[in-house]
């Protein structure tokens, strides 16, 4: 698998944007609220709003996905692609079982059913839980819910945007560790938006710094959080709990 994201334009919002992300790698976007890193993903899955257009290029496997039709798209999407979100409640259906949910991306894809479900439930840490509903779990266990959904098909590209911010502590911990364990055994890529530093140091290889839609610094989490180029990258550093770089 290759995505390859080249000269994304999103009106003023997004601009020039350009990076690769290779099979099984771990790529970090990391700026500001408001600096375009939801918007580059959102384009990416086919998900922005209406009133907003991408330019540029966004290739998966050299499969062009801007302007790609439609049924295309919902093809990939759940499959090859697929995205967690920040707020878990907002992504699962209240009124219908966490297993059932589990499974519709399989039955869609033709891909297994039930009985997976149950296991994907269990290999999140969720065993026995196939019958509840949303309402029914905590914050974490929604999440993991989600990224069970996430990973059913085995994506190529796992995009996860702010994903343990809404959860506590030892919360975010325990599902930053599951993302790791199923992007790994998938072999999958993860392009991986936070702003948390720290959070990318554990989980990126790579990082792209992004500020005011456009990427500002890129290159290994290592390199990047150790001897930062750009003006914007120190500041992020400063701010930060980390001891690299000072
Ligand atoms: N539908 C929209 N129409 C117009 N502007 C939008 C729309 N959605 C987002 N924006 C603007 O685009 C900019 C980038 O938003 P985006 O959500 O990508 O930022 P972000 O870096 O992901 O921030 P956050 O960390 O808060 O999610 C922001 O200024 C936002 O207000």
């Amino acid at each position: 698998m290759t995505l390859e994201v080249h000269d994304l334009g999103i009106g003023d919002l997004v601009r020039g944007v350009s990076f690769d992300v290779a099979r099984g790698e771990r790529v970090g976007l990391i700026g500001e609220s408001g600096s375009g890193k939801s918007l580059t993903a959102l384009s990416i899955m086919g998900l922005l709003p209406e009133e907003l257009a991408a330019s540029g290029s966004v290739k998966l496997d050299g499969r062009e996905l801007l302007g790609a039709p439609e049924k295309e798209l919902s093809r990939l999407r759940g499959n090859d692609l697929s995205m967690v979100f920040q707020e878990p409640m907002t992504a699962l259906n209240p009124a219908m079982r966490v297993g059932a949910q589990v499974a519709e991306p399989m039955r869609i894809h033709r891909n297994g059913g039930n009985q997976r479900a149950e296991a994907l439930l269990d290999s999140v840490g969720l065993p026995g839980t196939s019958r509840a509903y949303p309402h029914q779990l905590s914050g974490g266990q929604r999440q993991r819910v989600v990224l069970a959904i996430a990973l059913a098909n085995d994506p190529k590209l796992l995009i996860c945007d702010e994903p343990t911010t809404a959860l506590d502590v030892t919360v975010q911990a325990q599902i930053l560790e599951l993302i790791l364990d199923g992007v790994r055994e998938r072999e999958s890529a993860l392009l991986f938006i936070t702003h948390d530093l720290a959070v990318v140091a554990s989980v990126c290889e790579r990082v792209l710094v992004m500020l005011d839609g456009e990427i500002v610094e890129a290159g290994t989490t290592r390199d990047v959080l150790t001897a930062p180029q750009h003006e914007y990258t120190k500041k992020l550093l400063a701010a930060s709990d980390l001891e690299a770089g000072r």
